[in-house]
């Protein structure tokens, strides 16, 4: 299941991941999903012990009897605040979150005293962030928690009963923080704050309906189909963290990708311009047509391996050297976050067939590379630990060797 932002599912580098707003919204219209339109508007009294300002204004869609409500707790994040438009049952499971319930979680989070950063205006793609000092693999650039998480369920249907709700959750944000949204780019004309959403909020699973969250600092990162840097979004603790994912030197800009980066140029090329609005002229999409072609077939190269690579099924054709061909692959097109689940699709191709001394080279550095991202692939660096504690009772243990 898709939980939090990205491929595992919270680790952006390839696949579908940051789908902002603009995403869902052509989805959304698609599916001719009820509009809101039989909505009731009325409030609701926070119990005692919720941490919601005030009551919480909210709407029903009578289709679903689901009703959204937007809450606000100002005293967030040291007082930066947070609003959400949610569920009322969502609601409550979110003040159980270590974000609500833990002290110390936000303690170095929201602070850019001496940023490893600047903020520089570059004309045709606006503000964005550029390196002051050498960042190596893993080091933290920014962390940041959400200003507005909003259930894509909520609103979308019908634009002009979100628009109100939206504001709400804009209005009730202490004022140093409405300056904060404020000065997010929006890269279309229309009503201020669902254009700022549809810009930079990042969409994921939010206690298992889909939420888009806006990042006021990390919606400064612009995009690149080779980007720099890595995210994670943290769905306890509510704190969006970058790292970068290569050695970035000063001066060069931090970047993230805004797409599934396993696609070829023309795709990319045309989503970013359909949701986000500009033509990507990045270092990749700016090649000459030969080096394109070479490297939309390393692409494709990339996600037939992967394929095999994942099937564990009687039929499957994978090899060890499948899996050397995709680290070399991920090397060669510069796809630095993802070295780490290349390492594991080694350890467990090399473990299938029994070679142990391989299988273990490659797990230890599967876990080294996804230190990066300790916290995004939790499961795959469990999943790793296991296999070098004892690679001859792993489940992947000479699973393909008995294969004709
Ligand atoms: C999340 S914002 C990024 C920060 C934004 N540049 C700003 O000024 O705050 C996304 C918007 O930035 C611009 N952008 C991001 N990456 C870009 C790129 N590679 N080339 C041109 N424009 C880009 C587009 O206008 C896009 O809609």
């Amino acid at each position: 299941t898709r939980f939090k932002l990205g491929i595992k599912p919270d680790f952006c580098y390839a696949y579908e991941q940051p789908g902002f707003l603009s995403a869902l919204k052509v989805e959304g219209e698609s599916s001719g999903r009820p509009k809101l339109d039989s909505h009731t508007n009325r409030t609701t009294s926070p119990s005692p012990s919720t941490p919601w300002t005030g009551k919480a204004e909210c709407i029903s869609d009578q289709n679903s009897n689901e009703s959204f409500c937007v809450y606000t707790n100002q005293n967030f994040a040291d007082g930066r605040g947070i609003s959400f438009f949610t569920t009322p049952s969502i609601a409550e499971k979110v003040t159980t979150l270590a974000a609500f319930t833990q002290k110390g979680v936000h303690d170095n989070v929201n602070v850019f005293d001496n940023p490893p950063w600047k903020v520089v205006n570059v004309p045709g793609r606006g503000n964005g962030l550029f390196a002051t000092r050498t960042l190596r693999r893993g080091d933290l650039i920014l962390a940041d928690t959400p200003l507005g998480v909003y259930n894509s369920e909520a609103f979308f249907p019908d634009y002009q009963i979100g628009y109100k709700y939206l504001r709400k959750t804009y209005e009730q944000l202490p004022e140093k923080s409405k300056q904060i949204l404020l000065n997010t780019a929006a890269h279309s004309p229309g009503d201020p704050i669902m254009e700022r959403i549809n810009t930079n909020a990042f969409a994921g699973e939010f206690e298992g309906t889909s939420h888009f969250f806006l990042y006021p600092e990390t919606a400064l990162l612009n995009h690149d189909c080779r980007p720099n840097t890595m995210y994670y979004h943290n769905t306890s603790t509510l704190v969006h963290s970058a790292h970068a994912s290569r050695t970035i030197l000063p001066g060069e800009e931090i970047t993230i990708t805004y797409i599934n980066l396993l696609q070829s140029r023309s795709e990319r090329q045309d989503v970013l311009k359909m949701i986000w609005g500009f033509e990507c002229t990045c270092s990749l999409c700016s090649k000459n047509s030969a080096t394109s072609r070479r490297s939309d077939d390393n692409i494709q190269h990339i996600t037939n391996l992967h394929m095999n690579l994942a099937d564990w099924s009687s039929a499957s054709t994978a090899t060890p050297s499948m899996a050397e061909s995709l680290l070399s692959l991920y090397k060669k097109e510069q796809i630095h976050a993802a070295i780490g689940t290349g390492h594991m699709f080694a350890a467990l191709a090399y473990n299938a067939v029994g070679n142990i001394r391989m299988a273990v080279k490659h797990a230890k550095l599967a876990i080294e590379a996804g230190m990066v991202t300790s916290e995004s692939s939790e499961d795959d660096t469990v999943q790793m630990m296991a296999l070098l504690e004892d690679p001859k009772v792993h489940w992947s243990f000479k699973a393909r060797s008995r294969r004709g």
